[in-house]
């Protein structure tokens, strides 16, 4: 699943994760996040690797960045070999004026909010049309254990939350890198994302969603106008 991925869409994705990437110094813990506008951000570190003797250490938030980052010369390392992570730079679906975010376009919201929480500094990479007034027309992606998932949809139906249990590119159902299954919630708006995230969070079997709120430090946002950064004055 993906926000949209127009040239204009892709060049300001490219721009922020550009931008982005001069965050990155020798020595560091780098938390790697997942998703399209990662991947330039990763290309982009890779370069840097080659052609400048970049050197730190990454932890990644998903298998398909861990084998990116490595076939362009970046050490990974499990989050567990590490102390902590110095910064993540992750991308995101959605993010509102308060730093609340929605995350799970591409499934890999649980290891990614793990990797988040375990960082001294969060930073986004996003293309300005993410950046709302309010989150949740961008589906709200939820981590659910397999065993009694159905249960868990039934619930969410009647809740009104127009849960959608994910499909993969190949036709089957998708599986997180935990083996876990993705329900997408259909929510339109959130109007209480702090509620919505415990009632959430309660519900035996789920196991993460896809709220991040005000978790992030920074957002880097790819504008036509060049790269803007919103600092989240509270995280200081
Ligand atoms: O599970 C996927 C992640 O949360 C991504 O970081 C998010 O979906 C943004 O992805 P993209 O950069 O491809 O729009």
């Amino acid at each position: 699943m993906s926000a949209g991925n127009s040239e204009l869409q892709n060049q300001l994705k490219k721009a922020a994760a550009t931008k982005a990437a001069d965050y990155v110094k020798d020595g560091m813990i780098i938390g790697l996040g997942s998703g399209s506008t990662v991947r330039m951000l990763v290309d982009e570190l890779g370069r840097r690797v080659q052609e400048e003797n970049l050197q730190f250490t990454g932890v990644s938030t998903s298998i398909s960045t861990a084998e990116q980052a490595r076939s362009l010369g970046i050490k990974i390392v499990d989050l567990d070999a590490v102390n902590a992570i110095d910064l993540t730079i992750d991308g995101a679906d959605q993010v509102d004026r308060n730093f609340n975010g929605i995350k799970g376009g591409g499934g890999n919201l649980l290891w990614e909010k793990i990797v988040a929480v375990n960082s001294k500094k969060l930073i986004w990479v996003v293309d300005e049309s993410k950046v709302v007034n309010q989150i949740g027309a961008f589906p709200l992606a939820v981590d659910v254990e397999p065993f009694g998932s159905g249960h868990i949809l039934k619930q969410f139906s009647n809740a009104g939350f127009n849960p959608v249990v994910r499909i993969g590119n190949d036709g089957q159902l998708f599986k997180t890198d935990s083996n876990n299954i993705i329900l997408d919630l259909h929510l339109h708006k959130i109007d209480d994302p702090g509620k919505l995230a415990e009632t959430l969070t309660n519900i035996v079997g789920v196991i993460e969603h896809g709220l991040f709120l005000g978790m992030v430090n920074e957002v880097v946002v790819g504008k036509q106008a060049g790269p803007e950064i919103l600092v989240n004055s509270k995280k200081r």
